[in-house]
């Protein structure tokens, strides 16, 4: 998906968090969102899944050259952050199942295949809200890296996860990345080193105020 965004600005009450942005975000780029605690990376992110209006400036969206409506963006989007809740009543497989009736898997993956990317086998059939926070970032990931959906936005991936976690995060983000749009956002390096554009979002702070 390609993302125009021009003289994008948000304001929440009388603070603006960036303004003035523009700049196009390419099919195959990842952006690593960069910034310190509160300087507005969230922010940015949500913005630019169409959760959040923008205060000024347009964000326009085109998939395969045709421009997209931003109220249907959602539906060619998959989104990872630690503010997004699962559904912790339902077992794995059951969250499976009714997770991908919306937001389908990539071909090739059956949510079975899935399960064991993730190492969550032992798992099947527990509850979510039994899980460690670790399976349940695994879990958030792999339903996002493996959507069928040529938007990726990924809010600080490898919160909760050990070394391994983050290994495997490192190595299922770059089998999954080609062709789309990913937008990361983060503090840690070893989640981003890969990409190969980045945002510092003070960058877009010089005229906050006002
Ligand atoms: N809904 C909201 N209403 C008012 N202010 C908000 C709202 N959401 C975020 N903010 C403020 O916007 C600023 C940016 O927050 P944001 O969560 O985007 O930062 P961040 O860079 O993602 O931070 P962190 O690294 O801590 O996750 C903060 O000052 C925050 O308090």
């Amino acid at each position: 998906m390609q993302i125009q965004a021009t003289g994008l600005g948000k304001r929440f009450q009388r603070d603006w968090i960036f303004r003035g942005l523009t700049r196009t975000f390419r099919p195959g780029s990842a952006t690593a969102v960069l910034g310190p605690n509160g300087a507005g990376k969230s922010t940015l992110l949500n913005t630019f899944s169409g959760q959040l209006l923008p205060t000024e400036g347009t964000l326009t969206y085109a998939l395969a050259g045709r421009a997209l409506a931003v109220e249907d963006v959602p539906r060619h989007l998959a989104y990872a952050a630690p503010y997004l809740e699962l559904l912790e009543e339902l077992t794995l497989l059951e969250l499976l199942r009714f997770h991908t009736q919306f937001k389908p898997l990539r071909a090739g993956i059956s949510t079975e295949k899935l399960v064991d990317i993730m190492y969550l086998g032992s798992a099947r059939h527990r509850l979510i809200r039994e899980f460690s926070s670790g399976m349940k970032q695994r879990l958030k990931l792999g339903l996002a890296l493996y959507a069928d959906a040529p938007l990726l936005l990924l809010d600080e991936p490898t919160t909760n996860l050990d070394a391994t976690g983050v290994a495997w995060y490192q190595e299922h983000v770059q089998a999954t990345r080609a062709g789309r749009t990913l937008l990361l956002s983060s503090n840690v390096p070893a989640e981003y080193a890969f990409c190969d554009e980045q945002l510092v979002v003070t960058d877009f702070q010089a005229e906050r105020a006002g």
